[in-house]
């Protein structure tokens, strides 16, 4: 085994860059979290989702208050969590990136469950959420969310991001 240096991390900004090196080697399911309503349509690309507990189902997602998605899908109080497949690296781009919002939907077919957010036609797994308790992250805002309805397709390879580059999961 390689062994490498162990890291104090004191100094903030050396923790910033420490930990987003070490987070960097953890690797996670891509998602494209959407929402829909009053506050308008939004969607991102998320790695920090994960499940909460089974009763009742929930999820929860960190989202970043500075991002450009944070009022629209905090408002509306719903968002769809649609898990990726390895076909999906250029979606996951796009919802990563600074692309207009018209211009990141335009490029795949939705549909709609419970709450109107927004269901990727061809995802891996769709949970469709009530955002119902929000938690102080720091920078981030923890969405608890409730799953109101599923849709799961049983093919297809999951899509995982690791060393800051898109890997197929199987
Ligand atoms: N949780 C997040 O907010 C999160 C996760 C992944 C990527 N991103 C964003 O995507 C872009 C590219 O990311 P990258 O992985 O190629 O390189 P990077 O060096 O910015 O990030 C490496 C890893 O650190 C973590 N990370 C990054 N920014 C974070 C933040 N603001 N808060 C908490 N954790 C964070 C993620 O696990 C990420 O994969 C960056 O702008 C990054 O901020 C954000
Ligand atoms: C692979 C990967 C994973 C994540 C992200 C990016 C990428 C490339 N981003 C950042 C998020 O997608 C980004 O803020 C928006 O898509 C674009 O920024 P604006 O919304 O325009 O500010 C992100 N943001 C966030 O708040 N929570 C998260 O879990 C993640 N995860």
């Amino acid at each position: 085994m390689a062994v490498e240096k162990a890291v104090a991390v004191a100094d903030p900004d050396i923790a910033r860059a420490e930990f987003r090196n070490a987070m960097a080697r953890m690797a996670a399911a891509v998602n494209i979290v959407t929402t829909d309503g009053p506050a308008g349509l939004a969607g991102f690309a998320a790695t920090a989702v994960c499940s909460v507990t089974d009763n009742p189902p929930t999820l929860l997602v960190c989202l970043n208050r500075g991002a450009s998605v944070h009022p629209a899908v905090t408002q509306n109080g719903v968002l769809c969590v649609n898990v990726l497949s390895e076909a999906h690296q250029d979606l996951s781009r796009l919802f990563g990136g600074k692309t207009p919002v018209a211009e990141r939907f335009a490029a795949a077919a939705w549909s709609a469950l419970a709450t109107g957010a927004p269901v990727l036609e061809d995802a891996l797994v769709s949970f469709d959420c009530r955002i119902v308790r929000q938690a102080d992250g720091g920078t981030h805002d923890i969405l608890l969310c409730e799953v109101d309805a599923i849709r799961r397709r049983d093919n297809g390879q999951g899509l995982v991001y690791f060393d800051r580059a898109y890997h197929p999961a199987g």
